[in-house]
């Protein structure tokens, strides 16, 4: 929901563009920071999910450290203020460019996800003289209830290191002089808001945490991942994610033993709300047995909804109760269906069919709610089509 002098303010701007709530981000992060701050619990944003500088900036005021997937994000978070003793590395194909930056920036902790990678890291490390802290991601084998396309933690999946390869993992951390264990990590889906799965995580972190440990390798970080979903259906009513159910969970199941840290790499949970992406009415087409609102954002925006079927809400903010639009417009008929598509050369640029909304015109604003995680950073420039900017609350 946006209030009316939002919406006017946007009317001088041109579209599609990202729209940055700064003060949902910030709830969110305080929400966050008080709910981890209870049981010491360190959270490492995962900046895949959105790594818009002003966004970057007040995650780091909070404290949080960085999870990054590549040179480039590594560099950005060094870049933006966050402490080499809190940017951790990971990611299944890291190439030795990336490696090497890595270990230049002297960042805290590799997260490694082959044996062969083990290996390489070594040997990068060695030319260095440098010692390199890892943690093995171990794929726990454990479901993730959540779209196909968006687990992570099972066996059919390339992430991490499967427990029959452990062993191999075992001798290879004694061979290599340049590494420095540290601990375990585990990261088993995204959108994840059943609560229980992470039950099972505990269960299975704890397991392997007695393996690592029974074999001599003492296990200082206990790496959760993340996963925590958001409520993509009541943005307004459900805006901050399940800080305090999500980490209670960990505080009453995992095995923590003295001098261990537990760590956690969230990214949707920490940014989903605070962005919708704003977008005109270029053109509404009247079928026979379909009715489209064509948007001049799609695909190439917010990929989401065609990548994985995603469900986001959709509003035509210029006529929401007491907007002027809405006065002026007696007599009109109160909703009507929509198939809601973008302008891109795909049958599958579609946000979403059957959208009921509000008769809409040529012109008027409409609001993808949720977008921002997965949204901005997904944007591609396919059809050669311009970036949409961001615009900020404040
Ligand atoms: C290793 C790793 N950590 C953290 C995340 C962040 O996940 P989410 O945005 O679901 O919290 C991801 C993405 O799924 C990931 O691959
Ligand atoms: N990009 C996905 C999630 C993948 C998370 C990264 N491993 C989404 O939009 O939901």
């Amino acid at each position: 929901m946006f209030n009316q002098n939002t919406v006017s303010r946007f009317q001088g701007i041109e579209t599609p563009f990202y729209f940055y709530n700064m003060e949902v981000l910030r709830q969110t992060l305080a929400a966050c920071h008080s709910a981890s701050s209870k049981y010491n619990f360190h959270v490492h944003y995962a900046m895949k999910a959105n790594f818009n500088p002003r966004v970057l900036e007040m995650i780091q005021s909070f404290g949080f450290g960085a999870d990054c997937v590549s040179g480039g994000e590594v560099q950005a978070a060094i870049e933006h203020g966050f402490g080499k003793d809190k940017v951790v590395f990971a990611g299944v194909g890291k190439s030795d460019r990336e490696i090497n930056a890595a270990l230049d920036a002297d960042i805290f902790c590799f997260n490694v996800e082959s044996v062969q990678e083990l290996t390489i890291i070594n040997e990068l490390a060695q030319a260095k003289n440098k010692t390199a802290g890892v943690a093995i991601r171990i794929n726990p084998n454990v479901d993730a209830h959540t779209h196909h396309y968006i687990t992570t933690g099972l066996d059919e999946n390339k992430f991490g290191i499967n427990t029959w390869q452990l062993n191999d993992v075992v001798e290879t951390l004694r061979a290599c002089k340049n590494l420095q264990f540290l601990g375990i990590h585990f990261h088993i889906g995204s959108q994840i808001t059943d609560l229980e799965v992470y039950r099972s995580l505990c269960i299975r972190i704890n397991e392997m945490q007695e393996w690592f440990e029974d074999r001599g390798l003492k296990v200082k970080i206990l790496n959760a991942g993340g996963g925590l979903g958001v409520d993509y259906y009541n943005p307004d009513t459900n805006t901050v994610a399940n800080f305090e159910g999500y980490f209670k969970v960990f505080k009453d199941f995992l095995n923590v033993k003295p001098g261990q840290e537990v760590h956690f790499e969230l990214g949707r949970a920490l940014v989903a709300q605070c962005a919708s992406l704003i977008s005109r009415v270029l053109y509404v087409k009247n079928g026979q047995k379909k009715n489209f609102l064509v948007l001049d954002a799609g695909m190439t925006e917010l990929m989401r909804p065609m990548l994985y079927q995603a469900y986001h809400e959709i509003e035509n903010i210029s006529r929401q109760a007491n907007s002027p639009e809405v006065e002026k417009s007696e007599g009109l008929k109160d909703t009507i269906h929509y198939d809601v598509v973008g302008p891109i050369c795909e049958s599958t640029d579609c946000f979403r069919k059957d959208v009921e909304l509000p008769e809409s015109f040529r012109g008027d604003l409409i609001a993808v709610r949720t977008a921002g995680a997965y949204g901005e950073v997904m944007a591609s420039g396919y059809n050669l089509r311009n970036r949409a900017e961001s615009v900020y609350s404040n």
